[in-house]
């Protein structure tokens, strides 16, 4: 696959730029117009400059409002295209991109744009050079890439070919069914990018909002398909126009933008075996069946009060790693790990963030492929020396520079807690509270990380997306959005934070970037669960009376329920289609961790965001004042 990106799709001066596009691997950009202008060398001095890092320029862009022009001001933007030309020439590129025109004194007219596209033909090939149209989706006349289609077919010139652009197509909900009866050779160039389904204005949409393939919701690989069905073998450009990827890191926006094209081409190829695009060879993405462990780094001292906060909830020390300071706490199947140890990675992580979750073991179908189709699409590997008896278990860094492992049943990984660990005496055992499993994982992350850490995961494991939905804090707002598999084995929300304000900005910032905010365990009864909690000594977050009241307001629910949601500090929603979901939450801990413990009934598969708002404020009333460190 032959691979390019515009560079107005990520941030820096025009050097930077090209050192994080070629660094990522990609063969070629998109020379925008206005990082050109802004650049002081000369064209020439651009060209070799682009050229030095290995990149190839595929395409000059844009030039709109050229077509359909009546005299003198057909005459000027000729002109206009001429002067394109020559600084094209200096650069070293020949297909210029002409996007459909929004003119206000443009006569439309199909035969005199593809009139006006022969003579541009001809005055392009005089120069050695070709032209690209693009319907633009809100173009005055031309704003599909059927009408494109038919100008360029009527222009019937060798140096004028169509550009497809998935935005234009897929935001408009136009069909790229359509791509397929095109002929090859005439489509020059294709730029690919998603979108979130937002209604929004389609301009406003497409300078601000593009987003990665994979990283939105539009249906990018069936525009894929339809081009690839054309036998296409030209190049696939990413096209992102979004403010806050031109506000953060170039070298990552490079690396998530060669990760999407190649996740993309991989699933092209995976569901259409006719169509061989050229990427590496990666194993399939491949099954969670769980969150297996949640390491938390600790001092002693800490560790004292977190086993203590584990006991209230039912866990029990139930073995001790054979060689490091590390503690198995077991509740149903859930297994929490605390690490004192010294040294290490853990340890390291401890002196950053604090006490903290900072390694995760996700049960997969195959560990090895897992670990390898992440190595492929550009993720970090993570490994540290092993100690005598340890398994060495393949593992990548993940949010917030944590590890996330990967265990599976086939290999002996599986059965890393009888090889690396010894039971403990039953002595401190705790009264289990009915806690089995680990529904979901909540990691937060500055808001301009959300959509790389949606893209990792979604391209490396099968877990779809949820409709992203923001949480207001009082202090500000909370963008969530949740992953899941579909059978619910494993479900993350990330959560995207733009300032410290709000609860869980405020764990990112006094955490110094940890990613766990919170662990939700799962019970099959709620009531039973909080009675025993209750014996255990767990201190459950209170709740305020009126929310119960709103509560009777919102739903048919008898009063005896209400009075024991009530008495147990547990929220609760349904889904309008027979679900219902309780949720109970410890006080917060440290820099404002908590846990959460809920039921789903009836198939509900969300995650209470209706009542995000109030368990938030009453963490916020229980947790540590701003500003005060934690040492
Ligand atoms: O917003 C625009 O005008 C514009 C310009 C060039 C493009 O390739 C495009 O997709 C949009
Ligand atoms: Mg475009």
């Amino acid at each position: 696959m032959k691979t390019s990106i515009a560079t107005v799709s990520i941030a820096g001066d025009l050097r930077d730029k090209l050192a994080a596009i070629s660094q990522a691997g990609f063969d070629g950009i998109e020379i925008f117009e206005q990082d050109f202008i802004a650049y002081s060398g000369s064209p020439g001095e651009i060209g070799e400059m682009v050229r030095d890092h290995g990149l190839r320029i595929d395409l000059f862009q844009p030039v709109r409002d050229v077509e359909g022009l009546p005299e003198p001001l057909r005459a000027k933007a000729f002109d206009r295209i001429e002067r394109r030309f020559d600084l094209m020439e200096e650069l070293g590129t020949d297909l210029l991109l002409v996007s459909s025109s929004t003119h206000a004194q443009s006569l439309g007219g199909v035969d005199r744009i593809a009139a006006d596209f022969s003579e541009l033909g001809e005055r392009a090939a005089a120069r050695g050079m070709r032209i690209g149209y693009e319907a633009r989706s809100w173009g005055r006349f031309v704003s599909d890439y059927r009408d494109a289609w038919e100008v360029v077919r009527r222009a019937n010139h060798p140096a004028v070919g169509l550009i497809l652009d998935s935005f234009h197509t897929l935001a408009k909900k136009v069909d790229p069914e359509g791509i397929r009866s095109i002929p090859a050779d005439k489509i020059f160039h294709v730029q690919l990018s998603d979108a979130p389904m937002i209604a929004m204005d389609l301009e406003y949409m497409s300078r601000h909002f593009r987003v990665m393939p994979g990283e939105g919701d539009l249906p990018v690989l069936d525009f894929l398909r339809a081009v690839a069905g054309t036998g296409y073998d030209g190049v696939f450009s990413l096209e992102i126009l979004n403010d806050q990827v031109r506000g953060s890191s170039a070298r990552i926006a490079a690396l998530d933008g060669y990760r999407s094209l190649l996740y993309l081409a991989d699933e092209l190829n995976r569901s259409e075996p006719a169509s061989k695009i050229d990427v590496p060879e990666m194993p399939a993405k491949g099954r969670v069946h769980g969150v297996e462990f949640v390491e938390f780094s600790a001092s002693d001292a800490e560790a004292e009060t977190l086993g203590g906060m584990l006991h209230t909830l039912g866990f029990s020390p139930v073995a001790q790693h054979i060689a490091k300071s590390v503690t198995l706490w077991r509740q149903g199947d859930i297994n929490i790990v605390i690490n004192t140890e010294q040294e290490g990675f853990a340890h390291s992580s401890y002196v950053m963030h604090g006490t903290s979750v900072c390694d995760v073991g996700l049960m997969v179908e195959d560990a090895g492929a897992t670990v390898e189709r992440a190595r492929v699409l550009g993720a970090n590997l993570f490994s540290q020396p092993l100690g005598a008896g340890e398994l060495d278990i393949p593992a990548v860094r993940g949010v917030g520079g944590s590890v996330l492992h990967f265990l599976d049943q086939e290999s002996e990984l599986g059965k890393v807690w009888e090889k690396e660990f010894r039971s403990l005496e039953p002595d401190a055992a705790a009264t289990p509270a009915g806690l089995n499993r680990i529904d979901h994982l909540a990691q937060v992350m500055k808001h301009e990380e959300m959509l790389t850490w949606a893209l990792f995961y979604t391209s490396i494991f099968e877990i779809e997306k949820a409709p992203a939905v923001d949480v207001p804090d009082p202090n500000g707002i909370v963008h969530s959005r949740a992953l899941q598999s579909t059978d619910g084995a494993i479900r993350l929300t990330l959560n995207g934070v733009d300032t410290h304000r709000t609860f869980a900005g405020r764990f990112v910032s006094d955490s110094f970037g940890s990613s766990v905010q919170h662990i939700a365990f799962a019970t099959d009864d709620i009531f039973a669960t909080a009675r025993q909690l209750a014996d255990n000594g767990f201190e459950s977050l209170p709740i305020p009376k009126n929310y119960y009241a709103d509560l009777e307001s919102r739903f048919s629910l008898d009063d005896e329920t209400v009075a024991d949601l009530k008495a147990a500090n547990i929220l609760y929603d349904e889904d309008g289609a027979g679900g219902a979901y309780f949720q109970l939450y410890s006080r917060p801990y440290g820099d404002g961790f908590f846990f959460e413990i809920v039921e789903r009934r009836g198939g509900y598969n969300d995650y209470g965001a209706p009542n995000a708002a109030y368990r938030t404020a009453a963490l916020k009333r229980l947790s540590r004042p701003a500003g005060v460190p934690r040492h």
